[in-house]
């Protein structure tokens, strides 16, 4: 057996009689490495084959109807995107995805209206392949379900109400997942699957096929996120970092493109914050507080405790082409 090269975290255990010695370690790890395994989540085994075989499904579509629903028809940054079109710090990424979010109506443009309540509204779905729908969404209920546990244990490991997240997360968290394939490449090209980042939401949960490819930071160098089937790879994303002033970790990571010949699939999960929220920043009791030096800064990405603003800062950035079509406006202030 191969060695787990991250901490795995049975999450059954929350109800057992060790949940104290759970907490310290789901703690331990989010704050030491930033990502662990997550397993005894309870999601059913047979959900997440149907959300496997539907996600290759969407890929093998005939290119025209991938196209029929391109990011591009959406002002909400829903839908497809071709290999390359989306950027890392200005690099595309490898790899062709299909974007979907919390299925809402569109806000009223009015004027005066946030910006980022622009971000809100319904989903693309391919008309060719209409069980797509109902196994992403039904994906989406269980793992936000299964964030939300997780966040209501970051609360009491970290000495907080249990309750602590509930007002930023409440009936309308900002959730967000991506089906994508990383097609294989000639070792000669790039190798950016997708390029070194962190997360911007609260926690990823992510399952991946048995390629590997996904790489995490540490200490001293990069960690392979080798793939456990049935578990999770969660990741602490930018808001908790800021909550916690820095006490739990955004840690960067990568995915490395498959050799030629291969492509690897992955399913991401994205719990965000309701887009109205702005992010508390958490009372640590004074034991914690001693090791929680602050969010790393960035300053090529400043943090806003904004949840909208903060969020429609990235997509703007990740979509340059949704952004130049629909919102040129918040990309150059007219001058006075
Ligand atoms: O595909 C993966 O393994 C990771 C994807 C990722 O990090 C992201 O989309 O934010
Ligand atoms: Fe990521």
């Amino acid at each position: 057996m191969t060695k787990a090269s991250l901490p795995v975290l049975d999450l059954s255990r929350i109800d057992g009689p060790d949940r104290a010695q759970f907490l310290v370690e789901l703690r331990d790890a989010a704050r030491n490495v930033g990502f662990f395994y997550l397993v005894g989540h309870g999601v059913p085994a047979e959900l997440e084959a149907e959300v496997r075989r539907e996600a290759n499904a969407f890929f093998a579509l005939p290119e025209k109807d991938k196209l029929a629903v391109e990011m591009i028809n959406s002002p909400h940054f829903r839908g497809y995107n071709r290999a390359g079109r989306e950027l890392t710090r200005g690099a595309p990424d490898w790899r062709e995805q299909f974007d979907v979010h919390a299925e809402r109506e569109a806000l009223p443009q009015t004027p005066g209206a946030a910006p980022w309540t622009r971000l809100q509204g319904p989903n693309q779905w391919p008309e060719a392949q209409p069980a797509l729908r109902p196994a992403l969404l039904a994906w989406q209920a269980q793992l936000t379900a299964v964030a939300i546990r997780l966040l209501s244990a970051f609360a009491e490991a970290l000495e907080q109400p249990k309750d602590t997240f509930d007002e930023i997360t409440r009936d309308k968290p900002n959730q967000s997942m991506k089906i994508i394939r990383y097609p294989g490449r000639k070792t000669v090209e790039s190798d950016q699957g997708v390029g070194a980042h962190k997360d911007s939401g609260l926690l990823t949960l992510l399952i991946q096929d048995a390629i590997g490819g996904l790489q995490v930071q540490g200490e001293n160098g990069w960690i392979d996120a080798t793939p456990i089937p049935g578990a999770f790879v969660v990741n602490i994303g930018e808001l908790l970092e800021l909550a916690s002033n820095g006490y739990l970790k955004a840690t960067i990571h990568r995915v490395v493109s498959p050799p030629e010949g291969r492509d690897r699939l992955s399913i991401a999960f994205f719990l965000g914050a309701r887009l109205d929220a702005e992010v508390p920043l958490l009372a640590l009791p004074p034991h914690l507080a001693a090791e929680a030096t602050g969010p790393t800064a960035d300053p090529q990405n400043p943090l806003f405790r904004n949840v909208g603003e903060n969020y429609l800062k990235g997509r703007l950035r990740s979509h340059t082409d949704v952004a130049e079509r629909y919102h040129s406006d918040l990309l150059a202030p007219a001058r006075a």
